[in-house]
């Protein structure tokens, strides 16, 4: 990862993202705060910058590799399953990108919080050698500071979104056990593959709040109010932040859980392999995924507005949520689009439809 990587081209559609001073958000400025809302509830996305954490994301990159290298069959003790459950490792192509049952590209190794926070303690499941070398001085330190940063910035929503302190804190408690993992990318060059195929295909991601960096481009969103994928450029030294289905639905929609999805990265940056890192903060297994609207008379007026208010209602715990995702886009699951489709969150199923056909 030492390799020089080609700029990202000024000519490919890109979209602006706000961006967001975490130290101020940390002090409360009445200004970042209000950039944070505006972020958050038009498109979901937002550049977070003096986050603090490149050396620990630049170690995560470095134990990703390491985890890479190692032999197939290694990696494979301790792949994911079919059952639902994402800790662990995912091979490429062992998930669809689309109806038609397109495989993935990627490979990633995601690693609990809760077995981070407990290590050496497995809570739900063991690693490979590279993670565990580097669990004490690698991830429990990022991982740790990821849930900071996602906990500060869903304790300022909770106040813009007028539900009593501490409601989501305690719905995303580090005590109970969570979805919440820490997520190493790699998606191979170009010439490995054809240059069209979709590394990640379009989704919503599934928990909360996702803290993520990037180094190349790729990463495109499906901007409301538009019929096109535009790519998020990568911009040193800023994290890029979205909100996922469960911050979604407990606001009634206020805050958005915007599709997305991961391409080859552009021009010449497509003959270099691309790393990315996420955590992603996801709520108590047991929460119940439904809009708050018993907790805050803003989160009651967004529901009664709404088209359709029983979305909000899913009827399932955000464990259930999660494991019904995961494990319908596993194509050993596969019995045709209608596992796809089973798969789904809180995208728009009409902007779903126009971006699929749009690639
Ligand atoms: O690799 C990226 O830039 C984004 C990854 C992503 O969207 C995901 O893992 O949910
Ligand atoms: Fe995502």
């Amino acid at each position: 990862m030492a390799v020089a990587l080609p700029p990202f081209p000024e000519d490919v559609p890109t979209h602006p993202l706000l961006v967001v001073d975490y130290e101020l958000i940390k002090k409360g400025d009445q200004q970042e705060m209000d950039k944070l809302w505006e972020a958050a509830t038009k498109l979901g996305f937002w550049y977070l910058r003096n986050h603090g954490v490149d050396e620990e994301a630049d170690s995560m990159f470095e134990m990703g590799a390491e985890t890479m290298r190692l032999p197939m069959e290694e990696k494979m003790k301790f792949e994911q399953g079919d059952d639902g459950v994402s800790f662990g490792y995912k091979a490429a192509g062992a998930n669809a990108v689309d109806e038609s049952g397109q495989l993935d590209t990627v490979e990633f190794i995601n690693i609990s919080k809760d077995d981070a926070l407990a290590y050496p303690t497995a809570v739900h499941r063991t690693y490979p050698s590279t993670v565990n070398a580097r669990m004490p001085n690698t991830v429990t330190p990022f991982i740790r500071k990821s849930v900071d940063i996602n906990n500060t910035l869903m304790a300022a929503f909770n106040d813009k979104l007028g539900f009593p302190k501490g409601t989501l804190a305690k719905l995303h408690l580090d005590t109970v056990n969570s979805c919440s993992e820490s997520r190493c990318i790699k998606n191979p060059p170009a010439r490995e593959m054809a240059s069209d195929r979709q590394a990640i295909g379009a989704h919503t991601d599934f928990g909360s709040l996702s803290f993520l960096h990037n180094r190349l481009g790729g990463l495109q969103v499906y901007p409301p109010g538009t019929e096109q994928w535009y790519y998020i450029k990568p911009i040193p030294g800023h994290a890029i932040c979205n909100v996922g289905d469960a911050l979604s639905l407990f606001s009634g929609g206020i805050l958005r859980s915007n599709l997305h999805r991961v391409v080859t990265p552009p021009r010449e940056q497509a003959t270099h392999e691309r790393w990315s890192l996420v955590f992603f903060s996801r709520p108590n297994n047991s929460a119940e995924l439904r809009a708050l609207a018993d907790l805050s008379p803003v989160v009651a007026a967004a529901v009664r507005a709404a088209p359709d208010p029983a979305k909000f209602e899913t009827g399932q715990t955000a464990r259930a949520w999660f494991a019904r995702r995961i494990k319908n886009q596993r194509i050993k699951n596969r019995t045709g689009p209608e596992t796809w489709r089973a798969s789904r969150g809180t995208e728009h199923s009409e902007q779903q439809a126009a971006a699929v056909s749009a690639y």
